[in-house]
Formats: C-alpha cells, sequence, structure tokens
C-alpha cells in the first residue's frame, strides 16, 4: 500500500499525462520519429521534457489529494537536481532516461530506472512511493497504465542486452532508448516482444475461465499461450485450446491487441472463440492450469463487479474476480457479457 506522502516542495513541479496530451496525431508521430532518429533533438527534448522513475523496475506512484494515485511526471532538470542532491551526477543519470512519447506540442516524456540509489531516499526526495507494477495495473486509471507497461518493458530489455549476443561485445543504445548497437560488427537491436494469443471461449451460453496455480487466489482469466515459431494467430489459438482444456474450437472472431509487460514483453492478440454445446466437455491439462470452468453470465456479472483483488479471509472459499481493467482479459470478458445481454438469454 501507499504510505500517505507530505505535500510536494513548491521547488517540485509535477504534471499528469492526461493534463499535458493534446491531439494532433500526424504531428506528434512524426515528432518522435525525429526524436528515434535525431540524438541532438532528443538531447533538447529530454532537457525541457519530463521524466517518470522506476526503482528496480517498480514505478514510482503519488497519492492525490483527492485520495486517488497518479504518475507523477517531474521535469527533467528537477530530477537532475534531486538525484544531485542524493551524491549522484545526475545529469549522467538522467541522460539514461529513455522515451516513451510525447505531446502535440513537442513535449517529450521519458522514463529512468534510479534502482542504483537507495529507495527510501528517492521516496522521501519525490514525495511518492515505488509500486510493484501489477499492484499499479490495479490504482493507476486511464492513459497512466498503458504508459508506466511502456517504460517497465522498455527498461527492463535495456537492463537484459548489455552485451551482443553474437561478439559479447558491449552494446550501445541511442538517445531515445529505441536500439542498441554492437560496435564490433554492426549488428542492431530492436526492443522485442512476443506474440501471445489470449482467447474467451464460448459455448453460447457459458464462458471458459481457467487458473493457474500462481495467480493470486481467486482470479480466473481466459486462455493464453505463446505463439510456436512459423505459426498463425488461428494455429496458436487451436493449438492452446486443444492443450489446455481440451477442447476443438469452431468460429474466430479478432476483438483486440495491447502491449503486456510481462514476462519479458508479450504481445497480446485477443479474440473470442466458440465451441458448440455438444463440444464443451472439458480436459484440463493440470499440469498447466489449477482449474479450468465454464461460467453463467451471472457468475461473470459478479466476478467483473467484484473488488480487485478481494480481501477474502483465507478460511472463507475465495471470491471470483478477473484481471483488472487495463488487461485485455477483462475486456474480452466483458464484452462476452455484454453480447450476453443483448443477444443470449441472459435478461438483466
Ligand atoms: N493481458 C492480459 O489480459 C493477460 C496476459 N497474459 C499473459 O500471457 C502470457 C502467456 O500466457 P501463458 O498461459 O503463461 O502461456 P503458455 O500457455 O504458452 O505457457 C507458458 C509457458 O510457455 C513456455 N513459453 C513458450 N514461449 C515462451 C516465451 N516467449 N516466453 C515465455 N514463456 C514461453 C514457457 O514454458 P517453459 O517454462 O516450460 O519453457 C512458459 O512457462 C503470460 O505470461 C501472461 O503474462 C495472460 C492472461 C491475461
Ligand atoms: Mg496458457
Amino acid at each position: 500500500m501507499l504510505r500517505c506522502v507530505r505535500l510536494l516542495p513548491a521547488a517540485v513541479v509535477t504534471r499528469t499525462f492526461s493534463r499535458c496530451c493534446s491531439s494532433s496525431y500526424v504531428a506528434r508521430m512524426r515528432f518522435m520519429n525525429k526524436l528515434k532518429e535525431d540524438e541532438g533533438a532528443c538531447l533538447a527534448a529530454l532537457d525541457s521534457g519530463d521524466v517518470f522513475l522506476y526503482h528496480t523496475l517498480a514505478p514510482l506512484l503519488r497519492k492525490t489529494q483527492q485520495g486517488g494515485v497518479q504518475l507523477p511526471l517531474l521535469p527533467a532538470k528537477d530530477v537532475e537536481g534531486i538525484l544531485n542532491r542524493l551524491g549522484r551526477d545526475g545529469r549522467s543519470m538522467v541522460k539514461e532516461s529513455v522515451l516513451i512519447t510525447c505531446t502535440e506540442q513537442n513535449h517529450a516524456l521519458f522514463c529512468l530506472d534510479v534502482g542504483e540509489l537507495d529507495q527510501g531516499a528517492v521516496e522521501e526526495a519525490c514525495e511518492g512511493n515505488f509500486v510493484d507494477l501489477r499492484k499499479a495495473f490495479f490504482i493507476l486509471r486511464g492513459e497512466e497504465a498503458p504508459l508506466v507497461a511502456r517504460g517497465q518493458a522498455l527498461l527492463r530489455w535495456h537492463q537484459g542486452n548489455g552485451f551482443c549476443s553474437a561478439s559479447g561485445q558491449p552494446t550501445t543504445r541511442n538517445q531515445a532508448g529505441s536500439q542498441r548497437v554492437c560496435h564490433s560488427n554492426g549488428l542492431v537491436y530492436y526492443p522485442k516482444m512476443s506474440p501471445v494469443i489470449i482467447t474467451l471461449v464460448s459455448d453460447g451460453k457459458r464462458c471458459l475461465l481457467a487458473r493457474q496455480a500462481s495467480f493470486p487466489r481467486g482470479m480466473y482469466s481466459a486462455l493464453a499461450g505463446f505463439c510456436d515459431m512459423g505459426e498463425t494467430m488461428e494455429e496458436t489459438l487451436r493449438r492452446e485450446v486443444a492443450e489446455e482444456v481440451g477442447l476443438e474450437v469452431g468460429a474466430v472472431r479478432y476483438s483486440g491487441s495491447q502491449h503486456w509487460p510481462f514476462p519479458q514483453s508479450s504481445f497480446m492478440v485477443a479474440c473470442h472463440a466458440t465451441v458448440a454445446p455438444s463440444n464443451a466437455q472439458l480436459d484440463v491439462d493440470h499440469a498447466e492450469l489449477e482449474d479450468a470452468r465454464w461460467f453463467t453470465l451471472e457468475e461473470i456479472r459478479a466476478a467483473l463487479k467484484a473488488r480487485t483483488p478481494p480481501r477474502n479471509p483465507p478460511d472463507q472459499p475465495p471470491t471470483i474476480w478477473v484481471p483488472p481493467a487495463y488487461a485485455v482479459a477483462h475486456r474480452l470478458i466483458r464484452e462476452w457479457a455484454e453480447d450476453q445481454e443483448r443477444h443470449g438469454d441472459g435478461k438483466r
């Protein structure tokens, strides 16, 4: 949990993403592209830009006066000053920031991991707390969750790709942090994502949710699996459903996609799939899944309404709940429930 924090000192100005974001998409994308290609322009954008912080990949969050939680965006110059006061070379450290996004007014947003510093000292100086990213997904709203997801994924990628896998020599990053190069052989490395297909299977009246033993107590989600090399999206979907619950799916419908920072950055492609009611007998692979079962619309409505994560005493049966609103699994489950309410038997 976040501790209470004092009000910010007047010198530390912060912004929130929603306040500094506006809408000209083309101008924004072209400016971002320039920052990835032009080292000088990127450094200038950093000097006038904002930074949000991580400590060992946990984002810094701050309580708002209204009782909510926000991602504080600190002017890069202020971060430099804070790091200097904590005994580091603030300028050099801030230059390690990674570009995340920018506004139409060419105001750039970067992130930085200060994991080499004492966590408590940074928290005190920045008036916030570093929070595990999975917990942050439960408390951040709107545009902030994808920002912290992207930031963590990029920082993790840089931390794990300091050396060329062909030559063993160190790699160097560009100023934006959008690539790393091995100067001994010219190999260029780009941030990597693994494709994952996530599927909500329905038999027309019920939908299928499953849980792995590692999930938090009571949480169920849609079936997911990594793509094997050479597979199409449909092939992965059919294989994963067959492997995990022993079903052969019929029609498949694409729903949407999302970047997911776990375990090492996944590109989630979300689909709905159907099975005939006569073909809905489950044969669960318990090496992969602790449980998988069909849920009625009533059960899904209750799971969508459950406080997340629920606070059940351990001696009571767990409340069933689903991943937080930001997760694409939540979107699939909500879409299914809405579809049932419109077209199925699920009268309110
Ligand atoms: N955003 C969302 O709404 C949701 C996201 N997810 C994400 O989807 C991901 C995939 O789901 P999951 O059911 O675990 O996948 P799988 O069913 O494919 O099982 C995971 C296993 O696949 C193997 N594997 C194959 N390729 C990879 C790879 N590129 N990276 C890691 N492991 C690989 C590993 O086995 P081994 O260790 O034996 O090598 C791993 O333990 C999860 O990591 C989870 O973060 C899941 C549900 C909801
Ligand atoms: Mg799986």
